[in-house]
């Protein structure tokens, strides 16, 4: 019934069982806390791990989302408190991804918490120390994958969520190509930002190389969507050199320009880094790089001011503005701020659901660009495909066929997503141009073969359908005709 419920109000439903009520939940979690849901694995646990999840009653479980709660959200470091995201998440991997929920299971890998709130709060549920790193930290991950695979097979998808930005990227590199796995706030954000983008191209009618994107931000969501959008435009003829090129990114330190004056441009973000005079503030760098679009994705509130939302609209017919920081209290602008200062001309998305807004007598749907979108999706094509190891190009094609989905009444509404209310169909969608694209590629191992994928995907999904148990004979009256 919960499922059954979350499925036909998905619109009124979500924002309660996801975000952003579960970033409050989280935050209180020692207050509402009434009985355990998911597995609590802690690092003193280590060397018992399998066993621990042995203790787990189901036999058949394909799908993990797994978290040590670092950074919650746009909210930081939630500790064990963390545990409502891969509850959260795992609801929806059933609601609207079909995936039957005994099959799925949230892990909470419980490292410690630096939050000192927590530390001292009476209600904290997890371990009250600070967080275990180097080694210790790295071989309490290690032992968990294996561990997985032992019980539960090599196609068991785990899917990483909401860990600090450092160790989101070296877990990805250093699992990718030997589990069933992928980074959700990473890839899935990317892929989602790319779908509103392909979209908005319709709407625009540029192409995507004639874009220039500036992101506010350089952590794994925003170098997860610059990666995603230069692959995007290699596809269509660019180079590499001409893609990159195209992507900016400001940090806490500024533009990130070669030999910046305040460094700190190491690993992924030196891709990105240009040939250029140092700039330090975004507003500056919005003045200077005259973007066609804007994406917000560091939980940084309020930084799409009343002037940047302004430029953009002076340098742009139709700019782009993706506030994507979560949960509403991080969004970069309200959607109401996005279309007021743009005079209703800009194409927005947000992270977090805002409410229609009226402009000019015009109702404006905001996108909703959340990688709800896309994880259920790409959870039903790996489960039931196979798929042993997740591509890039699997989150490309994600995107692709998700912008595909919006219509030309979404569009003129200035939706760059699909409604809410179809996600569930935008999953299946999803799922079968990814089985159609893994069983060409021979990166699917179930076989043989189905002939129809959406039918075959379509059987697998679960049911929310149940026995009425009311004979069909009987009848409701109302009372007065008695
Ligand atoms: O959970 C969400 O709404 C999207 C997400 O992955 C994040 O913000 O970390
Ligand atoms: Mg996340």
């Amino acid at each position: 019934m919960f499922y059954r419920c979350l499925v036909e109000h998905t619109e009124e439903m979500m924002p309660i069982v996801y975000t952003p009520t579960v970033g409050k939940a989280c935050q209180l979690y020692g207050t509402i806390y009434r009985k355990p849901r998911g597995l609590f694995l802690s690092i003193n646990d280590r060397g018992h791990l399998y066993e621990m999840i042995c203790n787990w009653p189901e036999i058949d479980v394909k799908a993990i989302v797994a978290t040590d709660g670092e950074r919650i959200l746009g909210l930081g470091d939630l500790g064990a408190y963390g545990m409502g995201i891969p509850v959260g998440k795992l609801s929806l991997y059933t609601a609207l991804g079909g995936i039957p929920p005994e099959q799925l299971l949230p892990v909470m890998l419980d490292v410690g918490t630096n939050n000192e709130a927590l530390l001292n709060d009476p209600l904290y549920i997890g371990l009250r120390q600070k967080r275990a790193t180097g080694q210790v930290y790295d071989d309490f991950i290690d032992e968990f994958m294996e561990a997985v695979r032992r019980r539960y097979g090599q196609d068991t998808l785990i899917q990483f969520e909401d860990f600090g930005n450092h160790n989101a990227f070296r877990f990805l590199e250093k699992y990718r190509d030997k589990f069933c796995m992928f980074n959700d706030d990473i890839q899935g954000t990317a892929s989602v930002a790319a779908a509103g983008v392909f979209a908005s191209l319709k709407i625009t009618g540029k192409k995507l190389r004639d874009n220039v994107f500036l992101f506010q931000g350089a952590g794994e969501a925003n170098l997860g969507i610059a990666t995603l959008l230069s692959l995007a435009m290699q596809e269509e003829g660019a180079t590499k050199e001409e893609a990159d090129s195209k992507m900016w990114l400001v940090d806490s330190k500024g533009l990130l320009v070669k030999d910046r004056p305040k460094g700190g441009i190491t690993g992924h973000k030196a891709v990105f880094a240009k040939e250029h005079a140092p700039v330090e503030t975004l507003e500056e760098a919005v003045k200077t790089i005259k973007p066609t679009a804007i994406i917000g994705a560091a939980a940084v509130p309020h930084a799409f001011t009343e002037g940047i939302i302004r430029d953009m609209a002076a340098f742009n017919e139709r700019p782009i503005i993706f506030a994507l920081s979560n949960p509403t209290s991080m969004s970069e602008c309200s959607a109401e701020e996005a279309y007021n200062f743009s005079e209703a001309r800009c194409v927005f998305a947000s992270g977090s659901p805002f409410d229609p807004v009226v402009y000019n007598g015009k109702t404006l749907y905001p996108g909703q660009g959340n990688n709800a979108y896309i994880f259920p999706g790409v959870a039903l094509a790996a489960i039931t495909c196979g798929i042993r190891h997740i591509s890039e190009k699997v989150f490309l094609t994600a995107a692709q066929t998700l912008a595909g989905l919006v219509t030309e009444e979404n569009l003129s509404n200035g939706r760059v997503y699909p409604p809410l209310q179809t996600i569930r169909e935008c999953s299946i969608q999803i799922a079968t141009s990814i089985a159609e694209e893994v069983y060409r590629d021979k990166q699917a191992s179930y076989y043989p073969e189905p002939e129809d994928k959406m039918e075959f995907i379509r059987d697998y999904v679960y049911s929310t359908d149940y026995e009425c148990f009311v004979p069909e004979t009987w009848q409701w009256k109302k009372p007065e005709e008695k």
